[in-house]
């Protein structure tokens, strides 16, 4: 049956004409307790979902919309390890690389923890001897550079964190990322490090990935051009990977390869072996506490009542938004700097994850699925397209994230941030009416028929929904909090919409494409396209041999 014929989709669609159609303004004028109401808390985070779109009826409508698709068991499924990503065939367990129980979380009948727990212990023996000096390069330096090979899920997760947590960064120690195929990406990090300090962590799932791959070759090929013996190789690169054979063909040894399972997807994939360059950056305390928050986040999202769990709420929101009101993008704006890398990481986790339009059962779908997700650290956003969010033509929900608490205390610069943290919300939600315009403009010394003509373009319309998030501090703890809390309401919104969250197939074309092209830009191949490809292939080549 399609969602839309349940009764209660079908209740939520006659209630987006009437309840959804209120202005905020006049939902906060007549409920004094609306913030009280719409708010909750957990596992470190705050969240405000007052300045959203909804009334009770709409949320307790879209509770049994929840219901109706069986989300609580479908999250119980994800927890037991059931093949929940049925077009490859594979169980979703990266909530089990964060916990700690054994005889909890199995795959195929057999329990994962202990694998699980004896990677861990090889990561953090292989920090501590990096951290301590026990591992050295091969000319007897100190490792204190390391650069992170990878793309997508093995390179987004881990720069994000390691930004997030620069605080927390060891004294003395470098991280770069190189994910780009462009040679650019690579030569410019090469042009500042040292090789005989440098550790290169080559990243990649599958260890196939044609970026990754040309990436590891050609800083291999810089090392050894540094004069570094092939020998040496064994000391400054290490692999993680689920490829043992494909490592191993690369020239890295498997006591330096760091293993993880199929059933952690790429975008999920930050708590697995992926996430040791963070570890190797703020070393191995911070980087357990960093499982730890994403881990109470877990059992908050696995033992709360759906309408006191944040990441179901934060989910039927955005269902309510983009499948019920039309609303196609959400801004996520996190008013940290630390966090600037969030919404490039969250792209990925959330458009690779519901960027989807055909149902479990490969039906097409009938309503909006994963919204258009995109956003900038605050307040750079707000001198760039905010302008947009208040007055363009469609309607933008954003997530504002913020701490209460600067790891840079530094005059009122907190303070200020965090006015605009609250002004932003508020100004989309109550917005500025033709009147408070003319209110604004009398004095003026304008003439009636300029201030008449003035008022269209300084009205702000409102009623633009916004999440706020808020903890005491941007920690390891919170910060693996708030990306469990992501994680979850983008696996809830696939459950409601119906859709598998855990492939990608439609990533697959592109690649086949541009090796197929590749030989045919190397003049190794004869041009077969359409005419515009080739016509560009042609030009390319053209411009090249010039
Ligand atoms: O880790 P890898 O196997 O190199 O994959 C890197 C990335 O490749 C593809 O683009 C997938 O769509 C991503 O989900 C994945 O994170």
């Amino acid at each position: 049956m399609s969602r839309t014929d349940l009764s209660e989709w079908q209740a939520l669609e006659a209630l987006a004409a009437t309840d959804g159609a209120r202005h905020l303004r006049d939902l906060f004028a007549e409920d004094e307790g609306r913030f009280e109401r719409f708010s909750a808390e957990a596992a470190g985070l705050f969240v405000d979902y007052s300045k959203t779109r909804i009334t009770s009826d709409v949320l307790d409508g879209l509770l049994d919309l929840a219901r109706a698709t069986r989300l609580e068991d479908r999250r119980t499924d994800m927890f037991r390890g059931e093949k929940i990503n049925a077009t490859e065939g594979r169980a979703v367990l990266h909530v089990a690389l964060r916990d700690t129980a054994k005889g909890k979380y199995f795959v195929d009948g057999a329990d994962v923890m202990d694998d699980i727990q004896s990677v861990l212990s090889q990561m953090e023996a292989y920090c501590d001897s990096v951290h301590s000096g026990a591992r050295m390069g091969h000319t007897g330096k100190p490792l204190d550079t390391v650069v992170n090979i990878g793309i997508g899920g093995s390179d987004l997760g881990p720069v994000m964190v390691t930004e997030a947590l620069k605080p927390y960064a060891l004294e003395g120690r470098a991280t770069h990322f190189v994910s780009n195929v462009d040679g650019t990406h690579l030569a410019e990090v090469l042009k500042r490090i040292d090789p005989e300090r440098t550790l290169f962590v080559i990243a990649s799932k599958t260890f196939t990935t044609q970026e990754t791959m040309t990436n590891a070759a050609s800083a291999r090929e810089w090392f050894l051009a540094s004069g570094a013996p092939e020998s040496a190789v064994a000391d400054h690169f290490i692999a993680l990977s689920t490829n043992e054979a494909a490592v191993t063909e690369f020239g890295i040894n498997a006591e330096n390869m760091f293993p993880f399972w199929e059933w952690v997807g790429g975008r999920y994939s930050l708590w697995s072996a992926i996430g040791l360059p963070i570890a190797l950056s703020v070393g191995w305390k911070n980087y357990r506490a960093l499982l730890d928050g994403a881990a109470a986040m877990d059992r908050h999202f696995e033992t709360a009542p759906m309408k006191e769990n944040l990441p179901v709420l934060l989910a039927l929101i955005g269902v309510w938004h983009r499948s019920f009101l039309g609303m196609q993008a959400n801004a996520v704006l996190p008013y940290d700097q630390y966090l600037h890398r969030l919404p490039a990481y969250l792209q990925q986790a959330d458009m690779e994850s519901n960027g989807k339009s055909v149902t479990m059962a490969g039906a097409h779908v009938t309503y909006g699925t994963g919204p258009v997700l995109f956003g900038e650290a605050g307040t750079n956003g707000q001198h760039a397209f905010y302008q947009l969010i208040h007055q363009g033509t469609d309607i933008i929900p954003c997530d504002f994230i913020a701490a209460a608490e600067s790891h840079n205390p530094l005059g009122d610069h907190h303070e200020k941030l965090l006015a605009n943290f609250l002004a932003q919300p508020e100004a989309l939600a109550m917005g500025k009416t033709p009147d408070e315009v003319r209110e604004d403009l009398k004095g003026s010394g304008m003439a009636d028929a300029e201030i008449e003509a003035l008022v269209p373009h300084k009205v702000f319309t409102g009623n633009r929904p916004t999440v706020s998030i808020l903890m005491e501090r941007l920690e390891p703890r919170t910060l693996g909090s708030l990306i469990a809390l992501y994680e979850h309401r983008i696996f809830c919104q696939s459950v409601i919409w119906d859709i598998n969250a855990f492939d990608q197939w439609g990533v697959e074309l592109g690649k086949v494409l541009a090796k197929a092209i590749l030989p045919e830009l190397k003049g190794w191949a004869d041009v077969k396209h359409d005419s515009s490809t080739s016509g560009l292939i042609a030009r390319i080549n053209r411009l090249r041999r010039s």
